[in-house]
């Protein structure tokens, strides 16, 4: 063990109300959004298939040339409702929008900066809009902000001399005065989601990330900070150098999620942020380089998730003129219609306590000890699904959540291990089988097999 200084701050799991919430929502939507949605992965003619928002390194463009897009967002489609409410349809229960991203260009107006939305044809305070537009509808509205930022003349990416250490002590200043700024003005937002911290300059900071979580939550009580924001004295990020959590949830899961028999990651919270094409966060205008997620991939991910206690952010990358493509809208229908029905088993649930069998993944209500969600992915072949239960579990009744009344037949294989009977499923959709339990389920008791 290390004498760790600046590591964590808050004791995990936090169990206050705003963590319990965080944790009940689930589901998110990821905004990215920023002037690298104009050109949309192309430049000068030329399509570039790396991620649409490096689209300035990978074409290598002069900072001074890509700055000046601000001049040209205008973003007239952008409905901050009509966004609103298809989010809300979708089924999440939150939403991560980048403040900032590393091209340095602030979606709202910041007194630190001439490089915000103020300075655009646009004008208006747009992040604003879109944080009370969500919340009217009932969603949480969580920022992201990239602490890397290739527009800001004291970013450095290594501290060699004691001119870049005098430019980055600007910068942290510059960080810090933003990340207040951003709390002030939008007191409802519940949490900071912080990026671009993977550079030698933040690893050699790791006090100043221990102060600057201890001030925004000394200012913001309740506000939930990924794991992302931190290093430690000794340049240790996510976990300190003995291995602990800091921030308040694990957020390394970006485009991959963990093993689903994984157990190890339901001890913490954590959040996987996923992206529908392969590797596009920001708005990409060629949709054929890879592999578009189906509905059924995302929701199986989501599932995965909430099986493990993870929440799942699903990235959604706006037009330049402020509207998302129609592959997008048509994945937000088709997971709204998965969620209008299923979504029991999804908000306030977690991790069941039992080893995940082939057919799918089991859920369960945080505030229920004796009922389990089993969500189907695969149908066995015989129409009978293995259930292996906690030892001294008996099952009371097992039905569709679609037909709660049609009680299903059981079979008992040994003490707390069944076959649940579903021969007669029609829907080409997951689908949820619910698990009634006689007893408390006692989830926290695992029979070690004798071997
Ligand atoms: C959540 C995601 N994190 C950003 C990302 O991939 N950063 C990693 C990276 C940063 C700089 C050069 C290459 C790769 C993406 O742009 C998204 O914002």
């Amino acid at each position: 063990e290390k004498e760790v200084k600046y590591g964590q701050i808050t004791e995990l799991p936090r169990q206050d109300d705003a963590m319990k919430k965080w944790r009940s929502n689930r589901f998110g939507q990821f905004i990215h959004w920023g002037l690298y949605a104009i050109p949309g992965g192309v430049w000068k003619g030329k399509t570039y298939e790396y991620a649409a928002e490096f689209l300035k390194s990978s074409a290598g463009i002069s900072t001074a040339t890509w700055d000046s897009l601000q001049y040209q967002f205008n973003p007239i489609k952008f409905n901050a409702m009509a966004w609103a409410k298809m989010a809300k349809a979708m089924g999440v229960k939150y939403a991560t929008i980048t403040t900032k991203h590393h091209e340095g260009f602030c979606l709202w107006p910041s007194e630190y900066t001439d490089f915000d939305i103020e300075n655009t044809p646009y004008g208006k305070d747009l992040l604003g809009e879109f944080i009370e537009a969500y919340n009217a509808e009932g969603i949480d509205v969580s920022l992201y902000y990239s602490v890397l930022d290739w527009h800001h003349p004291d970013w450095r990416y290594k501290l060699n001399s004691e001119e870049d250490k005098e430019a980055f002590e600007r910068l942290k200043i510059f960080t810090k005065n933003q990340l207040l700024e951003l709390l002030d003005r939008y007191p409802t937002v519940k949490g900071l989601w912080f990026d671009g911290t993977w550079d030698q300059c933040w690893k050699d900071n790791g006090q100043f990330s221990y102060e600057l979580e201890k001030k925004l939550k000394e200012k913001h009580p309740g506000l939930v900070v990924n794991s992302r924001m931190r290093a430690d004295e000794y340049g240790s990020r996510h976990f300190d150098s003995n291995g602990v959590l800091m921030g308040d949830y694990e957020s390394g899961y970006e485009r991959r999620l963990p093993n689903p028999w994984d157990i190890e990651v339901t001890k913490n919270d954590w959040e996987c942020c996923m992206t529908i094409p392969e590797n596009q966060w920001g708005y990409h205008k060629d949709w054929t380089l890879t592999h578009i997620k189906t509905a059924n991939e995302l929701i199986e991910m989501l599932v995965q998730c909430t099986s493990q206690n993870g929440n799942f952010l699903l990235n959604f990358g706006p037009t330049g003129e402020g509207d998302f493509r129609e592959e997008e809208v048509k994945l937000a229908k088709e997971i709204g219609d998965w969620m209008d029905d299923n979504s029991s088993a999804i908000y306030n649930c977690g991790y069941a306590g039992l080893k995940k069998q082939g057919w799918g993944y089991f859920t369960q209500n945080n505030d229920s000890e004796t009922t389990i969600n089993m969500v189907v992915f695969n149908k066995p072949i015989n129409g009978k699904y293995r259930v292996k239960l906690n030892k001294g579990s008996v099952i009371k009744k097992a039905y569709l959540l679609s037909k709660p009344d049609k009680a299903l037949d059981l079979e008992e294989i040994s003490n707390g291990e069944y076959f649940i009977e579903a021969k007669k499923v029609k829907t080409k959709d997951p689908f949820v089988i619910i698990i009634e339990l006689e007893n408390k389920d006692s989830k926290k008791f695992h029979q070690k097999a004798l071997t």
